[in-house]
């Protein structure tokens, strides 16, 4: 059960008197998810849904919520902020900043086909463009700094093996991150986290994505490694599907065509993509924080995709 804060209808119809949304009719604690406190709110003007969050302050709320304001008004496809009558976006309620966002249509796609994964891309590069203009600036908390941070506290936990990879793996992507290719890659706001349950489908139309929690600026190529490395990956073995890479790639290409920068850098970001979500979930798994409560998630899942895209060279960004 992932509602951390409890919210009655009376909470609600209270909190809803400075929303332009009428009355409340009904609300419903959303099962899943780790981080935050969701509920699906029923008012006399439709469905939407309400986060209370559980671990970020009201000072990191902005970034995420004007970016998907951005974005909406865009027309990227993500769940829109609901502003109260003074034109906050972010709110207290029981003493925790909370939210009101426009629900989206459908649910996850967790066996996708390259028809989703092209969807995917397309909609992902569309999300890169749009955000080109975004005023706000938050470096990508989970970038390169926090891993030179977390390495140190996880190494202890780690047979040799993997600590050995560990090791090997900064050192290698330290130096990837000073060469110049690196520096020539295009940046702006990202999600960094779009992975298949962070995407809605009603069939093989994408409605919509969310959870940007994690979101920052960094480089776009980043984001698509992220994204391909959970879309496009058999999930016992973390084997790419050529078919489904090709459909991702070639669609996001469309819409903002790779560089001759990011085709190089194409295979050391994918594996930064794997670092990146090993060491998190290392880290959740070692030294929890007080406020999780839910069961981690399995950090050999992508320590075995790391030491895939080490052995293994991907389809390249270009048929
Ligand atoms: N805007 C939205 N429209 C429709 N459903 C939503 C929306 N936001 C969240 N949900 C539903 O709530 C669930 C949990 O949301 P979310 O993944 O953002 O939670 P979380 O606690 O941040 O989880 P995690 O970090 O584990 O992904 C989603 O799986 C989805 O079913
Ligand atoms: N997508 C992350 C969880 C944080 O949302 C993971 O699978 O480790």
């Amino acid at each position: 059960m992932a509602v951390f804060t409890a919210v009655t209808l009376d909470d609600l119809t209270l909190l809803l008197k400075k929303f332009p949304l009428g009355n409340a009719i009904g609300i419903k604690g959303i099962s899943s998810g780790i981080e935050n406190s969701n509920f699906f709110i029923d008012t006399e003007r439709g469905e939407y849904v309400l986060t209370i969050f559980e671990n970020l302050s009201f000072a990191q709320l902005p970034f995420y919520l004007q970016l998907m304001r951005h974005l909406a008004e865009r027309g990227v496809l993500v769940p829109a902020p609901v502003p109260d009558e003074a034109g906050e976006l972010v709110v207290p309620l029981h003493g925790k900043p909370a939210a009101i966002v426009s629900k989206l249509e459908g649910g996850s796609q967790m066996a996708p086909q390259p028809v989703h994964c092209a969807a995917v891309g397309t909609m992902l590069a569309t999300m890169h463009m749009a955000g080109r203009d975004f005023a706000l600036q938050q470096p990508n908390l989970r970038g390169l700094d926090w891993w030179n941070d977390t390495t140190p506290l996880v190494l202890p936990f780690l047979d040799e093996r993997n600590a050995h990879l560990l090791r090997a793996e900064m050192h290698f992507q330290s130096a990837f991150a000073a060469c110049d290719h690196y520096h020539h890659l295009g940046r702006g706001p990202i999600h960094a986290d779009l992975f298949r349950n962070n995407v809605m489908f009603v069939g093989e139309r994408l409605t919509g994505f969310f959870d940007f929690y994690f979101a920052g600026c960094d480089t776009w190529l980043f984001d698509v490694a992220v994204t391909v490395n959970d879309w496009c990956i058999d999930l016992g073995s973390g084997v790419l599907d050529p078919a489904r890479v090709r459909a991702l790639l070639d669609a996001y290409h469309a819409v903002r065509p790779f560089t001759a920068d990011e085709q190089a850098a194409w295979q050391p970001m994918l594996r930064a993509a794997a670092l990146r979500f090993w060491l998190s979930r290392l880290y959740d798994l070692y030294l929890p924080r007080e406020a999780e409560m839910l069961t981690p998630h399995d950090p050999t899942h992508f320590e075995r995709i790391l030491r895939e895209r080490i052995a293994t060279p991907a389809p390249g960004l270009l048929a």
